[in-house]
């Protein structure tokens, strides 16, 4: 610094004088500055040679600026910045003042009030922005020491604990409670009836089965075990199927004829398959892997549309779906849900299943009775588990699979090798179970492989399948004759059913002596079938096989029943009404449903609590690492040009700052929420099917995911606004922030949840990831949403909740200084627009339930495709 060095005239409190003026709280450096241009002319400007410009014609000084020297006679001015100073202005925003004259924004940490002659410290409990011209007074509870520029807010912090104290104590205490039941010893004092009417009699159990069914008094294949009907829940298990069922008036019965499945033309995957089941009767579909059971199934069950033939239910053309409340069906693979005990997993579709009359205590009566008589009652409080992290036997596992179609009382009911994993004593006891709700009228079609002799037996029908063609469909008794009649001879000491198994895969040559079934064994065998199936003793177009006049055939003769005549089906009118209202009681109402799927949700959430809290986790951290990345801004994330007529004073003005933290903000949650938004959302598409197929409400069970998801959403984002927040201290209120955030996390977890249904499930997360990245680049901030207005793809940017979520963190951190800076020509240059707060929420929410919406679609358009 040159000019008059020795000279200081600075007092002690900053004031000094100048020619005949005192000049007030000027630093010693700005003194200095005063006096290296006392040899100047007496121009106000600093530097040498300056031509000052009035900002006004009298002494006014804007809102937010300290003007301590200027008068009416000398006006704020400013002085043209010397290079050196200029530079360090514009990249550093100080070097003011230029002149004495020249006002000075308020600094930091301080106020001005209106008039600009004083500079006052910021008081505790208030903070003062750059530019302030009063102090703002600090949240409760925030931390605002003397001369604060900025607030660093508590009580959500507090919040945050609390929340997290409470759900911990929740946590507990649920547990506590579950642990607590399991320990408990459930007590059976008297059978509760499901809709308050008088108690049934405790009537034996033949009785009820000679009361239920005509057929199933006579009822062959072996009577149920004794051990099962000395189990007392054994009787109360089939008073309640008896009372649910009503086959007495009406059951279910499926003829098809010449079925046809040829998904591509050219490729026949069932082809010709006619029969007929009767209500109350027990079938196996029995043949060689690929041999079209499944499809079979699904052809009957109306989940896989037919591609030629005819399917009557009860005698009449009706769409099989039509009956899905009524049908219950288990598949191949165990669908259960790992996280729930084997209990809550029947429970469940008990409750959404069962008529909506019963009482929730009579429900629960009939899943522990159910429970017991699947034999699962030592591991009923155990979870379930899955593949990679078993907790119960994959046979208990089937058997779960199993009471979750028995919980629901199905008229009839489809299963896929239902004893696969399980051991020959719990095979047993499964086909037992199935074989006495048979006698009760339950029509009972079961694809199974490799059966013991005894289960085999224990079916009245066989169909078998070769190449997708019908081998042979009638009684069990019958097969050793037909394939007798054919030239095979079954070995009295083996299991027939092994034998058939063998006959029809093609490998029976050792049963038979004639050469001819050395060469294309089953296109013969459906040869052979065709031509007895057309015989006239047999049937002139159906082949149906009665039960009764099987069983009256059966008693009248030691001979084995065959195949006779078709007899009509076909319900009664009054057969059909009690069908109708038997299916409108089936169900819990739709909130009951959404309640009980949401319930469960939220159950799962808790239990794959290490998820949870690691995603809440990482939701605090990015809010962290953003927060950090504007820590040393110190809540100035934002420098316009100052409003006239002060504009030519402005220094460094930044544009990026705020959309910046908008940007990153909108790409961490992102980070943060899409992969475990996928994880509850897209790892249930089996489970959905399987629920939709058997009669679920598709959007209550949709409905009630979506809010049993909104706690976590929100506590996500209450974690993430926390640290943003405290770090990033932006000018905007926590409550604004994180109601931003909060509505990003639930566009977010929309997206991935389309994302999640759209494509494969370990696809999901990174999929997800990508798709939130994008949204997030879209955010308006690179490229500047204003050049994207000039490329008119404004449209295309604003359908992304980046754009939106990204202007109200512009908006809402600009607009406390609009009466410091032209926010229209930072609005016109970034492109936002500001003001729109409440615009920009509802926009994000729109859009976050429009993702929804397509992800039910996506969701539902699978299930109907399946
Ligand atoms: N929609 C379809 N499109 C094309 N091929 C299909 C379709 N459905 C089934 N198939 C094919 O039809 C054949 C029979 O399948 P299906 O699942 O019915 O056999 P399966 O007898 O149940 O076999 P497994 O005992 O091995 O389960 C298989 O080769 C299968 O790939």
């Amino acid at each position: 610094m040159g000019g008059n060095d020795n000279a200081t005239l600075a007092s002690e409190d900053g004031d000094f004088a100048f020619g005949n003026q005192t000049f007030n709280n000027f630093t010693t450096l700005e003194a200095g500055r005063a006096l290296y241009s006392l040899n100047s002319s007496v121009t106000g400007c600093f530097s040498n040679g300056s031509v000052p410009i009035l900002l006004a014609q009298n002494d006014t000084c804007s809102l937010g600026f300290f003007c301590p020297n200027s008068s009416n006679a000398q006006p704020p001015q400013f002085c043209p910045a010397s290079q050196v100073c200029q530079g360090t202005r514009y990249s550093k925003g100080t070097c003011d003042p230029q002149g004495m004259f020249e006002p000075i924004v308020c600094p930091a940490g301080h106020f001005c009030p209106l008039g600009g002659k004083q500079k006052l410290a910021c008081e505790q409990g208030t903070y003062c922005p750059l530019g302030s011209y009063e102090p703002i007074k600090c949240a409760n509870g925030a931390i605002c020491a003397k001369e604060s520029q900025r607030q660093i807010v508590t009580v959500p912090l507090g919040v945050m604990i609390a929340f997290d104290f409470i759900l911990a104590i929740i946590v507990g205490v649920g547990f506590a409670i579950s642990a607590m039941r399991k320990r408990r010893k459930r007590t059976y004092t008297a059978v509760i009836n499901p809709e308050g009417e008088k108690d049934i009699d405790a009537d034996d159990v033949e009785l009820l089965e000679k009361q239920s069914h005509p057929a199933a008094a006579s009822a062959p294949g072996g009577d149920i075990d004794e051990d099962l009907t000395s189990n007392p829940d054994f009787k109360i298990f089939m008073r309640y199927i008896g009372k649910l069922i009503k086959t007495k008036e009406v059951g279910l019965s499926f003829e098809f004829e010449d079925l046809q499945f040829e998904p591509t033309p050219g490729k026949r995957i069932l082809h010709g398959v006619s029969g007929c089941i009767e209500s109350g009767s027990m079938w196996a579909v029995m043949g060689g892997s690929g041999a079209g059971k499944s499809t079979f199934v699904n052809v009957l069950m109306g989940k896989t549309k037919h591609t030629g033939g005819s399917i009557k239910v009860n005698g009449h053309h009706k769409d099989m779906s039509k009956y899905k409340k009524l049908i219950g069906y288990v598949p191949q693979d165990d669908i259960v849900l790992p996280e729930l005990t084997v209990r809550e997993n029947i429970l469940h579709s008990a409750r959404v299943r069962l008529p909506m009359t019963w009482r929730d205590k009579s429900i629960q009566a009939f899943v522990d009775s159910l429970i017991s008589c699947i034999g699962l009652s030592h591991v009923q409080h155990s979870l379930v588990g899955d593949a990679n992290k078993p907790v119960i036997s994959g046979g208990q596992r089937k058997r779960v699979s199993i009471g979750m179609e028995l919980a629901a009382a199905p008229m009839a009911i489809f299963l896929d090798e239902p004893t696969s994993g399980l051991d020959a004593t719990g095979a047993s006891s499964i086909m037992r179970l199935l074989r006495a709700i048979t006698k009760l009228g339950v029509t009972t079609i079961t694809i199974i492989h490799q059966p013991r002799e005894q289960i085999f037996n224990g079916f009245d029908n066989l169909l078998l399948l070769g190449n997708g063609s019908e081998i042979y469909a009638g009684p069990t008794d019958f097969t050793s004759e037909y394939f007798g009649s054919l030239g095979f001879k079954f070995p009295t000491r083996a299991n027939p059913a092994d034998t058939i198994m063998d006959i029809i895969t093609g490998n029976g040559q050792e049963y038979t002596e004639d050469p001819a079934w050395a060469d294309k064994p089953v296109d013969k065998l459906i040869e052979e079938w065709r031509s007895y199936a057309q015989k006239p003793d047999f049937s002139n177009d159906l082949h149906l096989f009665r039960h009764s006049t099987f069983h009256a055939s059966r008693e009248d003769s030691l001979q084995p029943p065959k195949p006779s005549r078709p007899v009509s089906m076909m319900s009664s009118p009054e057969q059909e009404q009690t069908l109708l209202q038997t299916m409108k009681k089936r169900g819990a109402s739709w909130p009951a449903q959404a309640y009980y799927c949401g319930k469960r949700s939220i159950t799962q959430q808790v239990r794959n609590r290490g998820s949870f809290f690691f995603e809440i986790g990482v939701g605090a951290l990015a809010g962290g690492i953003i927060g950090l990345s504007a820590f040393a801004a110190k809540g100035q994330l934002f420098r316009g040009l100052y409003k006239p007529p002060f504009t030519v004073l402005s220094s460094a003005v930044d544009y990026q700052s705020v959309s910046q933290v908008g940007l990153l903000g909108g790409m961490a949650i992102g980070l943060a929420a899409s992969a475990p938004a996928v994880k509850v959302f897209g790892e249930e598409k089996l489970v959905f099917n399987r629920e939709a197929s058997s009669g679920h409400s598709m959007s209550a069970y949709y409905v009630g995911k979506m809010l049993s998801v909104l706690p976590r959403i929100a506590l996500s984002s209450l974690h993430f606004s926390v640290f943003m927040g405290i770090l990033a201290t932006p000018l905007m209120s926590f409550n604004q922030m994180f109601a931003a955030n909060m509505l990003y996390f639930y566009c977010v977890y929309g997206l991935a949840s389309c994302v999640g249904m759209a494509v494969k499930r370990e696809d999901g997360p990174l999929l997800a990831v990508m798709a939130s990245l994008i949204i997030g680049v879209l955010g308006g901030v690179a490229p500047p949403l204003s050049k994207v207005k000039a490329w008119h793809l404004e449209g295309l940017w604003r359908m992304s909740p980046g754009v939106w979520f990204t202007e109200a963190y512009v908006s809402q951190n600009l607009l406390p200084l609009d009466y410091l800076y032209m926010l229209d020509q930072a609005s016109k240059q970034m492109g936002f627009t500001l003001g729109q707060y409440s615009l920009d929420m509802g926009i994000l929410f729109v859009i976050g339930s429009v993702y929804r919406v397509v992800a039910y679609v996506l969701l539902v358009t699978v299930q109907r495709k399946r």
